[in-house]
């Protein structure tokens, strides 16, 4: 049996959008992250992917409910604490376009060298395990801002890597990458998650792909939240209306959708 190391119970997420009103994006959620499994969140545009990552994360954007690290709440935790337990890879282009490669991987070492410019053999070890495990060894002398998306796309999680943290999330991770590098991507997840027991959680609009080499799903829809085996969401129905587009149908064996 999987250990469980974040799990929501019944959160509400969304915004202020001024003093007296929230706008909640999604509520009663009710999701589990377990070592060792790779689990896919998946939902159409603007349902609330990110939100939801950045509430795991960080503890923004929680209007009810609870989000628990460790059985404890995640505003309980410092950033540095934090940061031990859980690594992130966003979209958004990051600020540190004059660093090498090299330097960058340095920051994924932060939540243990506190900023000192002196790295333990132990942080290298890491730094080099990063390296490997993403084939980025041609890439190293680089400086970010001569890297292609999706090059920068490795490096970051690369960067996640060298963290070593037991949680890592990363929002829509493939975006970049064309179908091999996808492909490699996802194999290199799934294999983090089951060799180095880490609980991974990335947002995704690759479906096919999603279905086919995550462990679990998590599927938001509007006032609707459900995880499982792929197996047993498409048993249940669950991608049979998820456009709502009645030109896009789901084939529930061919585990794909097709356009009619
Ligand atoms: N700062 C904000 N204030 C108010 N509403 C916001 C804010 N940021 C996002 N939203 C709204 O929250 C909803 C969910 O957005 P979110 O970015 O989480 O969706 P998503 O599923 O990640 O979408 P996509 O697949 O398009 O990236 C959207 O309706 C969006 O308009």
């Amino acid at each position: 049996m999987q250990k469980t190391i974040l799990k929501t119970t019944d959160l509400a997420i969304g915004y202020q959008t001024n003093k007296a009103t929230e706008r909640i994006i999604q509520e009663k959620v009710n999701i589990q992250l377990k070592i060792g499994t790779l689990t896919a969140l998946l939902g159409v545009n603007g349902i609330g992917k990110s939100t939801l990552l950045k509430a795991l994360y960080s503890g923004n954007h929680i209007l009810k409910g609870n989000v628990l690290l460790e059985e404890k709440s995640i505003s309980k935790y410092s950033t540095q604490e934090r940061a031990k337990y859980i690594s992130i890879v966003l979209t958004e282009k990051i600020p540190y376009s004059n660093l090498s490669v090299k330097e960058l991987l340095k920051i994924g070492r932060t939540p243990y060298t506190n900023w000192s410019i002196h790295l333990t053999s132990e942080d290298w070890f890491w730094i080099d395990k990063a390296i490997t495990l993403t084939n980025i060894e041609d890439l190293i002398s680089y400086k970010v801002s001569q890297l292609s998306d999706g090059q920068l796309q490795r490096i970051l999680i690369a960067r996640a890597i060298a963290q070593n943290t037991p949680v890592i999330i990363l929002d829509e991770p493939t975006n970049h990458l064309d179908l091999n590098h996808k492909v490699s991507l996802f194999k290199l997840l799934k294999k983090l998650a089951e060799e180095e027991d880490k609980a991974i959680l990335f947002s995704s609009h690759d479906m096919d792909l999603s279905l086919q080499l995550s462990d679990e799903i998590i599927v938001l829809k509007s006032n609707f939240n459900i995880q499982g085996t792929s197996d047993t969401l498409i048993k249940k129905g669950v991608f049979d209306y998820f456009f709502n587009d009645n030109n896009l149908f789901f084939d529930r064996d061919q585990r794909r959708f097709i356009v009619k």
